[in-house]
């Protein structure tokens, strides 16, 4: 059976347990955090995440959003710390947005949406490589970034630049010497929980680290993302938005904070 999945009436998250039964397991996301709920814990080390910035590859768009690729067969972009042990490498980024500011964000703050959520996906170097770590319950680890309305984000700009070469399902180009440090907020206080993609196959293997302090999107840089593809060339065009997955049941999951 094609596992042909995305975000439309027919073939979006209320359908994806049709073909991928693991929708309604124990530990899926994204989930809405409620911070009140959360419970600091002091023995969660700080984040610690160096990238370098000549370790990206190329920008793809794969119909379902647009991402940017890193070398990811060395340790030159890394994530260690955090609640993770042993170094995680930077594979790739992404982002889910909406169709109108009011939405786009995957997880939600005491219910809130923001317009945009940005994913930095890496994987556990104990694993020979992405693919299997990401079968693995600790194989992944995912750093989310909240964008919220405000100034033009002048660190944005580089990448929405290049969407122009992407419109459609399948397109590619190079996209060399892109830091991605540059997209992360001044802090690094963060959320963490067990959980999963938030995307077919939906694999419970990823820890989840949220972080608290959003960085900022203009209305305009917005409609950037929004001017993506879906389809591909000589397909019905079908604009790229409202990417993301309502947030999922915690089924007695803990949330644990590494602030105060
Ligand atoms: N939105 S997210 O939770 O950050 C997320 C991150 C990565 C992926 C992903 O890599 N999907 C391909 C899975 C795969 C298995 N084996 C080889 N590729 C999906 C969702
Ligand atoms: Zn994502």
């Amino acid at each position: 059976m094609s596992h042909s999945w995305g975000y439309g009436p027919s073939d979006g998250p209320e359908k994806w347990c049709d073909g991928f039964p693991v929708a309604n397991g124990p530990r899926q996301s994204p989930i809405d955090i409620i911070p009140g709920q959360t419970s600091y814990d002091s023995t969660l080390k700080p984040l610690k995440l160096n990238y370098d910035p000549s370790n990206s590859t190329d920008i793809l768009n794969n119909g379902h959003s647009f991402q940017v690729g890193f070398v990811d067969d060395v340790d030159s972009s890394t994530l260690t710390g955090g609640p993770i042990t042993g170094i995680y490498r930077l594979k790739q980024f992404h982002f889910h947005w909406g169709a109108s500011d009011d939405r786009g964000s995957e997880h939600t703050v005491n219910g809130i949406k923001f317009p945009c959520e940005l994913h930095l996906v890496h994987w556990n170097t104990k694993y020979p490589s992405f693919g299997e770590a990401a079968s693995e319950p600790d194989g992944l680890a995912v750093v989310g970034v909240f964008l919220k309305i405000g100034a033009a984000n002048p660190r944005l700009q580089k990448v929405l630049d290049a969407l122009g070469a992407i419109k459609s399902k399948g397109k590619q180009t190079t996209f060399s010497n892109f830091d991605a440090k540059t997209l992360l907020p001044c802090s690094l206080d963060y959320w963490t929980y067990d959980g999963s993609l938030t995307t077919p196959p939906l694999l419970e293997s990823v820890t989840w680290i949220v972080l608290k302090e959003p960085i900022s999107v203009s209305p305009t840089q917005m409609g950037k993302f929004r001017s993506l593809m879906f389809s591909g060339d000589g397909e019905a065009p079908c604009c790229m938005q409202d990417n993301y997955r309502p947030p999922q049941p915690l089924k007695g999951r803990k949330v644990r904070r590494s602030f105060k």
